[in-house]
């Protein structure tokens, strides 16, 4: 089974699939391959909206994969890692062009920040999300403390960062974190979300998205997404880290 799926709408939409339920979509160094690739695609011209979503109806992204990651004991190492993924999502936040998460399911951790990363949310009925890194003594560590700040309220953006939670749907909306709960289908629920702007040519889009990004180029968004990477291979060395993680995995 491939890691996941990258798919080609004729109405304009690239969709990228991260194809791995059976560990709740879990973003490993595949999927960062994966992500690199469909980002690529996705600058075509033909293409007017990025879409990305999770495979089943469990989980969107359950964030880094703990047991790939786990490895990773020095602020050395984890800064390569979590750098890497983060340059992905900078990559995604500016791509010139409108981009929406499809939350098929559960956004745990990186996989709250992935979503965060792009311009809209739309969420099945029923699933949670949360940016939980907190439980596990570390911060986001991929740039989503400083894309969700740029989108939410601030005291939602820091509510939803320090309290380290999952919320539901609703409570989700009243963040202003989704912009849309889908009834049914997700992708078609998505298509009706974003007919109007599919119905518009590329450079105007583009030209709207630049208007954000040139906003973000002065707040300096690259430069504070590095320094969240760096706090986050910071706290990602101590012992309190690695334990949380070992519980979760199952390790003594
Ligand atoms: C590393 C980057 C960092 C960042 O910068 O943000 C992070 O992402 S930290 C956050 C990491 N993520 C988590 O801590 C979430 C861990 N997962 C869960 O809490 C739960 O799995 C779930 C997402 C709420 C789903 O729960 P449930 O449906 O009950 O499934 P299971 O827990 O039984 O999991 C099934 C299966 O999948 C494996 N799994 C799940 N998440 C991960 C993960 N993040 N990494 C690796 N593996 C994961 C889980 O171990 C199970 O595997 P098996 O036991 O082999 O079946």
């Amino acid at each position: 089974m491939k890691p996941y799926i990258v798919e080609e709408f004729s109405n304009g939409i690239l969709l990228f699939t991260i194809n791995r339920p059976e560990k709740r979509n879990a973003v490993n160094y595949e999927i960062m391959d994966g992500l690199e690739h469909a980002l690529n695609l996705a600058n075509n011209k033909k293409v007017k909206v990025f879409a990305i979503t999770g495979a089943g109806d469990l989980a969107f992204c359950s964030g880094g994969d703990l047991s790939a990651f786990h490895c990773l004991r020095t602020e050395d190492e984890a800064f390569e890692m979590l750098n890497r993924m983060s340059d992905l999502l900078v990559k995604l936040f500016y791509l010139q062009k409108p981009t929406v998460a499809l939350l098929n399911g559960t956004a745990v951790g990186g996989g709250c920040e992935l979503a965060s990363a792009c311009d809209f949310r739309i969420a099945r009925k029923n699933v949670k999300a949360g940016f939980i890194q907190g439980t596990l003594a570390i911060t986001t560590g991929w740039g989503g403390g400083t894309f969700v700040s740029e989108k939410l309220l601030p005291a939602n953006a820091m509510k939803m960062l320090m309290e380290a939670s999952l919320y539901d749907t609703k409570q989700l909306e009243d963040l202003g974190f989704v912009q849309m709960i889908a009834d049914g289908d997700l992708l078609e629920s998505s298509k009706h979300f974003l007919e109007k702007m599919l119905r518009l040519d590329v450079n105007v889009l583009k030209a709207y998205k630049m208007m954000f990004i040139n906003k973000w180029e002065k707040a300096g968004l690259k430069e504070r997404v590095k320094e969240e990477v760096r706090r986050c291979s910071e706290l990602w060395e101590d012992e309190a880290h690695h334990k949380q993680v070992a519980k979760f995995l199952g390790i003594k």
